[in-house]
This record gives C-alpha cells, sequence and structure tokens, in this order.
C-alpha cells in the first residue's frame, strides 16, 4: 500500500497503475461503514484494479468550529485498516496543499441543498462538492463510492457529476448500522456512555414512523419518539421527495425521512426510505 501526501504527485503516480481506478473519499476515524464501501471499491475495481481511499478533514465544509477541531483523527489506525482491507492508494493530503491561501472559485450547489443538512449547516455542500471535485480531478478516479447514510450528499454529489459532465461514475452504499440499529458514524466515539445508550432511538424512530400513513402522523410519530429523550435537540426531521429533497404535501412519490439530532455538541444524521402510498 501506498501513501500519497500531496496532490501535486497523485495523479502523475496513480495513472501508472491499473484501471479502473476506484476512488473512497472519506474524513478519517475509519469504521465498518467506511470498510463496507472500502470493499465495495474492490468488487467494482476487481482483483487487477486499483482502491484508492483519501483521508482528509475538509475544513471548507465545517459550520462549527468546535466541530472541526475536535473531529476525531487516528490517522495510524486508519492506515493499518486499509493495508488490511487491501487498498492500494492512500492519499492523506495536508490542508495547505489542498487550498490556495487565496483560493476564490468554489461550486454552488443550489437546489437540493435548501432542506435537511444544506437548510441547518449553510455552505456545508458547497464544501463538499468543491473538496469532491478536486478529489475527482486529483486522481483522475472513473469511479467513485459514498455511502447512503449521507443521503442528501449522495444526491448532491451525484447532481453536480450530472450538471458538470463530470466522467465519475457515482456509486452508492448502504448504511452499516451497530447491532442495536444506531448507524455507524466517526462522530459516534464522541457520545458519552449514557448518549449513547440513548441514541439507537434515532433509528427506532424513523422505524417507527415509517409505518404511518399519513404525511403528518409519520413527522408527529418521529417526532415524539426522538424528543421523548431529555438527551436529544432535533436538528432537523424532514420528509422529503427522494428525488428532487423537496418538502412533500403527499405521499404519492417515494419520500425519505430524514433527521439530524444533537446528543450535546454532538449531530447525528440517518434517513429511511417510505414508498408511495
Ligand atoms: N454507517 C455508514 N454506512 C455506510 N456508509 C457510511 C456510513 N458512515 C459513513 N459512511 C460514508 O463514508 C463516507 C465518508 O464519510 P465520513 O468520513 O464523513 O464518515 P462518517 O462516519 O459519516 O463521519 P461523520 O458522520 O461523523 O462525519 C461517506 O460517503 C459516508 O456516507
Ligand atoms: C465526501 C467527504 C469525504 C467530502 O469531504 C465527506 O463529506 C464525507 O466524509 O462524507
Ligand atoms: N459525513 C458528512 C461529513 C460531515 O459531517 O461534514
Amino acid at each position: 500500500m501506498k501513501t500519497i501526501e500531496t496532490g501535486s504527485t497523485l495523479r502523475a503516480e496513480l495513472a501508472k497503475l491499473p484501471k479502473p481506478l476506484v476512488l473512497v473519499p472519506t474524513m478519517g476515524a475509519l469504521h465498518e461503514g467506511h470498510l463496507s464501501l472500502i470493499r465495495r471499491a474492490r468488487e467494482l475495481a476487481g482483483p487487477t484494479g486499483t482502491v484508492v481511499v483519501s483521508i482528509f478533514v475538509n475544513p471548507i465544509q465545517f459550520d462549527r468550529a468546535s466541530d472541526l477541531e475536535g473531529y476525531p483523527r487516528p490517522m495510524e489506525a486508519d492506515l493499518a485498516v486499509c493495508e488490511a482491507e487491501g487498498v492500494d492508494v492512500v492519499f492523506t493530503p495536508e490542508v495547505s496543499s489542498m487550498y490556495f491561501p487565496d483560493r476564490s472559485i468554489t461550486v454552488l450547489e443550489q437546489s437540493l441543498s435548501q432542506t435537511l443538512c444544506g437548510a441547518t449547516r449553510p455552505g456545508h455542500f458547497d464544501g463538499v462538492c468543491t473538496v469532491v471535485l478536486k478529489l475527482f480531478l486529483l486522481s483522475g478516479c472513473e469511479i467513485a463510492v459514498f455511502g447512503e447514510k449521507d443521503y442528501q450528499q449522495l444526491a448532491i454529489i451525484r447532481r453536480m457529476v450530472r450538471d458538470l459532465n463530470v466522467p465519475v461514475e457515482i456509486v452508492g452504499g448502504p448504511t452499516v448500522r451497530e447491532a442495536d440499529g444506531l448507524a455507524m458514524s466517526s462522530r459516534n466515539v464522541k457520545l458519552t456512555a449514557e448518549q449513547r445508550a440513548d441514541a439507537p432511538r434515532i433509528r427506532k424512530a424513523l422505524l417507527k414512523a415509517s409505518e404511518a400513513l399519513t404525511k403528518e402522523e409519520i413527522l408527529q410519530i418521529a417526532s415524539e419518539e426522538i424528543s421523548a429523550s431529555p438527551l436529544t435537540r432535533i436538528d432537523y426531521l424532514s420528509l422529503v421527495d427522494a428525488e428532487t429533497l423537496q418538502p412533500v404535501d403527499d405521499l404519492n412519490r417515494p419520500t425519505v425521512l430524514a433527521t439530524a439530532v444533537f446528543y450535546g455538541d454532538v449531530r447525528l444524521i440517518d434517513n429511511i426510505q417510505i414508498s408511495a402510498r
């Protein structure tokens, strides 16, 4: 396994390796959710293709300084995990090698990012799109794999690739969960024992609500179940069209029930698909 730290050498190094080139972009603190994406990348690359994992905590997608500063960065353990998974190349750039101090170009998404995380984390998806486009250009990858836990992110990246004619195939991977249903997330390690024990209520709430028949009932059940704990604070809870991510009036098309919940300073997200009624 090769570790490359600067963008300027990445593309030239990767061009020498066998195709297809499959990229898994991450912010590190790797868990089973990431591993499922790496394994999917290997399937897509085949035994002779090249799997690249990027580990970069992208400062321009954070809206809270405390979240950025406190983001877990266990680099040695992450490299060991990548090695054990048979990753070919890990790209670990410094912030200074990714961004010029006077950078002035950003990728703006102006529709899908108006709801959910985009509404409560202004500028977040502009930061995500900008870094993901840079990672695509720096690596020259043909395929990139993203998780469905970050449903809105996946939809926005698909839109970016469509709208900007980016020659990268986007593949989604299902959300991997702890045994108690909590979606795996790098931020889970920041929960206290009490918060961690309570957090599976998010998944339970979404599952229970997804059985209801009307929009109002779905939102009410999910809201009550999550708010029943004094440890939670709902950042958003929304029912949106699965494709446009716009709020829906009825359930005659596939929708997604998505939420972000704060436990203290730790913000967790999850979502569930709701079929048309
Ligand atoms: N539980 C999971 N199942 C499947 N994919 C996941 C899961 N968690 C994260 N991913 C995916 O891994 C990629 C990298 O995400 P990231 O490094 O931000 O991890 P994370 O666990 O989502 O961290 P956090 O939510 O705390 O920022 C993204 O495509 C994300 O959707
Ligand atoms: C896609 C990503 C690596 C861009 O920084 C990040 O948003 C993430 O880890 O989901
Ligand atoms: N997984 C999404 C990255 C973030 O929360 O910034």
